[in-house]
């Protein structure tokens, strides 16, 4: 054996590997035991299965549609049971004590605050709520000896109307625990220039935002999302991919869209397992990712919805080695990417490039030395 050979990361090295996050919603990523208690303590009668296996199952299945409207009405289920105080601090901690167990060392999590109103609360309580979370899941995951910080994003959702007033709500919570804003829900039928006066607000305000774009819907949701609203990233962005063409000679051509965003290096949040759901690709191994990652565009690795997708970041790592014959050069590509990306400053970003990333990546690669 010479150092040449492939030495595929373990499924250990992967979970080991420190990892960065960019896309994963709050409000996805329920631990099913999670639900069941909480939906008895609300009172909420209409959860599908009470068990938790087969509830994460039901989750599982009714994503797997093919279609971005029928996947998201499964998050009735998990909004429905973070309606208090308590039940939003309790998703927001399990949710960071979760990514740290799995090797997550910074991760910017996302949510909509306009849908945790039902019980009285305001939207302030809620951004409070689930930032104390966080800062204990933090805690948490420092006593297991894991290190994790997390970020929020403050959602709006794109088929109501209250996008400035959660851009608002991110601004004022800027310097303590929000990092940026974002907007979700059905892409088709509301393109991003529905809620252009959030972005210009946000624009005006030095602040930072993602867009989901390029998801359900192709190359003219990624061209408003950039060019009329002038988002920091793009919230999946994989159907860039139809504004790329690849010869029978394996010759490559870029159209004017695909240019600007590998050239302006606009970091893609690119969700595999989701995008498998929801219909953007058929597969993994024909996931565009590997195209994407190739070009060198900046191509980033996430969750998107833990719950619904059965997955986690070390998941997704493994279908990508196991499509693509991926290391963990491959693999720290794609976490420096991510960490370049952040909506955190730039020193901080450095230094957990510098001082968490690279040598966690050293460490794991010279291990082969020592077997
Ligand atoms: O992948 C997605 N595309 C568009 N919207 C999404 C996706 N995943 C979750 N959402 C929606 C449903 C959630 O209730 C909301 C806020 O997290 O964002
Ligand atoms: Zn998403």
């Amino acid at each position: 054996m010479t150092s040449q050979t492939y030495r595929p990361p373990t499924a250990d090295q992967i979970g080991r590997a420190p990892k960065v996050l960019l896309h994963d919603h709050l409000d996805g990523g329920l631990r099913p035991g999670t639900i069941i208690e909480l939906a008895r303590e609300a009172g909420y009668e209409a959860l599908p299965e009470q068990e938790s296996d087969k509830l994460g199952l039901w989750f599982r299945e009714a994503a797997d549609s093919g279609s971005l409207e029928r996947y998201l009405e499964t998050f009735a289920h998990t909004c429905a049971v973070m309606q208090t105080r308590d039940a939003l601090f309790r998703v927001a901690a399990e949710c960071a004590e979760d990514l740290a167990a799995d090797g997550v060392v910074y991760a910017e999590v996302r949510y909509a605050p306009e849908q945790h109103l039902e019980s009285g609360l305001t939207l302030q309580e809620v951004v409070e709520a689930v930032n104390e979370g966080f800062r204990e899941g933090e805690r948490r995951a420092r006593a297991d000896g894991n290190r994790i910080r997390v970020g929020a994003l403050l959602t709006a959702m794109r088929h109501a109307a209250r996008a400035l007033e959660i851009a608002e709500l991110a601004n004022s919570y800027r310097d303590s625990g929000v990092v940026g804003f974002d907007i979700a829900g059905a892409e088709a039928g509301f393109p991003p220039t529905r809620h252009l006066d959030a972005f210009e607000y946000l624009k005006r305000e030095n602040n930072h935002f993602t867009i989901h774009a390029g998801e359900a819907f192709g190359l003219p949701s990624i061209w408003q999302a950039l060019q009329w609203c002038g988002a920091d990233r793009l919230g999946h962005g994989v159907r860039i991919i139809d504004d790329i063409e690849v010869a029978e000679d394996g010759s490559v051509e870029l159209g004017r869209l695909a240019a600007y965003v590998r050239d302006k290096r606009v970091p893609l949040e690119l969700c595999p397992s989701s995008n498998l759901q929801t219909g953007a690709a058929a597969s993994i191994a024909e996931h565009p990712i590997g195209l994407l990652r190739k070009l060198h565009f900046r191509a980033t690795v996430n969750t998107d919805n833990r719950l619904m997708s059965g997955t986690s970041m070390s998941r997704e790592f493994e279908l990508l080695v196991d499509a693509f014959a991926y290391t963990l050069d491959d693999m720290q590509w794609f976490t420096v990417n991510a960490m370049k990306s952040a909506f955190i400053p730039f020193d901080e970003r450095l230094a957990m490039i510098n001082d968490v990333i690279k040598p966690g990546y050293a460490e794991l690669k010279s291990e082969w030395l020592f077997k």
